[in-house]
């Protein structure tokens, strides 16, 4: 690609903005919300009292945990040296909190996510009870997806007294940190403290050097996927993004004879046997490039990308889910591309021809990172996989030739 085609994709890219993938802060709720009961020794039924926990309860519901485990490479693994916490199943304690019936329904659908996406129904799945107390911690990690329409999790912390434990957020190359111990510090109002993140952030909970952090997590789902159709906007961003791509398609030098436009996707989205789905919950400003791009009729469609600089051979994009336990592998790329639907995109081979290369213009580059199963980020998860994995994913669209985009 030409240096000159670089640039004038440069406002289109730069148009491309995403507002922090969490919220955070504090929710108010009311005494009898934060009691919870759980099953003890012998499965005795305990209880605790969070508004008024000493530290002799909290030991004890620390002691009723099992040591949490991780996912690791498709195994539940215990490794203290990666995360160290207590954690309690959700089939072993009661809590009367309901995510929907407070606002934190509203918070999510609104600052995080966007446009017509926070006018989706959205469904909770309380999963696990925490606990961490002096020295736990639990390294960077993302959630494992437990469906296709999940898209984030959601951690409250209760108001215990505890230093350290801060949650740390990572994405693309940002990092964002919620000090849930100061969040929940001297609040004039009973208040838990909260954040929900989209589902590929990486995340980590940093050691926590006094006090027990005792907290709630729940899987968050869009409900009734099957309705939309259409992928929804992020309304602040739908028009910037669609002024600059109806300027480059205006431009007779930007791929003058037609061509593929390529958008490496901000967000990964888990995949099962399909990638019908993706587009349906697609996010941010992906969900506003696929958007654009059907209304300039430039027929986008959803591929997942294999293969990086750093693997030394071939970037292919393939419109379906090939299922291989270790597709880092050298072969994997050559069976890929033995299947009529792979696509090369580039060659990165030393010297060799670039014959059979398609070539797409990139507005983003598009990462494989988390295609290669064996880096450590797709590696670790909160629980080993179950069917669902994420793939990295692009956009790829059709753009008509010159002639053609004037007379539309
Ligand atoms: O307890 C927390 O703050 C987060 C726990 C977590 O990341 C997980 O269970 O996957
Ligand atoms: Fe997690």
């Amino acid at each position: 690609m030409s240096d000159s085609s670089q640039d004038i994709l440069e406002p289109l890219r730069d148009s491309l903005v995403n507002k922090p993938p969490y919220v955070s802060g504090t929710l108010p709720l009311s005494p009898d919300d934060l009691r919870l009961s759980y099953d003890g020794p012998e499965l005795a039924c305990s209880a605790i009292d969070f508004t008024k926990a000493t530290d002799e309860q909290l030991a004890a519901l620390a002691r009723a945990c099992q040591p949490a485990t991780f996912g690791l490479d498709q195994k539940d693994v215990l490794d203290e040296s990666y995360r160290k916490a207590g954690k309690m199943d959700a089939a072993h304690f009661l809590t009367p909190i309901v995510p929907e019936r407070t606002d934190l329904h509203t918070i999510i659908r609104n600052d995080l996510l966007d446009g017509e996406n926070s006018t989706r129904p959205i469904r909770f799945e309380l999963y696990k009870l925490n606990v961490y107390g002096k020295d736990s911690f639990f390294k960077a990690h993302i959630d494992t997806p437990r469906s296709e329409t999940m898209f984030g999790s959601l951690v409250l912390v209760y108001p215990t007294e505890h230093e350290g434990g801060a949650l740390v957020l990572r994405h693309r190359d940002e990092e964002w940190t919620f000090d849930s111990a100061q969040a929940v510090k001297n609040q004039a109002t009973l208040s838990v403290g909260y954040v929900a993140f989209f589902s590929d952030v990486e995340h980590e909970v940093s050691l926590v050097q006094a006090g027990y952090r005792v907290t709630l997590t729940f899987n968050v789902y869009y409900d009734e996927v099957e309705a939309v159709e259409v992928p929804p906007t992020t309304v602040a961003n739908h028009t910037s993004i669609k002024t600059e791509m109806e300027a480059l398609f205006r431009d007779p030098t930007f791929l003058p004879s037609g061509g593929l436009l390529g958008f490496g996707l901000q967000h990964v989205y888990p995949v099962e046997k399909t990638l019908d789905h993706v587009h349906k919950v697609l996010k941010g400003s992906d969900a506003v490039v696929w958007r654009v791009c059907s209304e300039l009729s430039a027929k986008p469609k959803i591929y997942l990308v294999y293969g990086d600089p750093e693997d030394g051979y071939y970037r292919v994009i393939i419109d379906k889910v090939v299922q291989e336990d270790d597709p880092i592998h050298e072969g994997f790329i050559y069976r890929l591309l033995e299947d009529k639907r792979a696509i090369m995109v580039d060659n990165f081979l030393d010297g060799a021809e670039a014959e059979n290369i398609t070539p797409v213009t990139w507005v983003m580059k598009p990462e494989a990172t988390r295609t290669k199963v064996k880096t450590p980020f797709i590696a670790y998860g909160n629980e080993a996989w179950l069917t669902c994995t994420y793939g990295e994913a692009c956009i790829i669209a059709s753009v008509p030739a010159f002639e053609i985009r004037q007379q539309a």
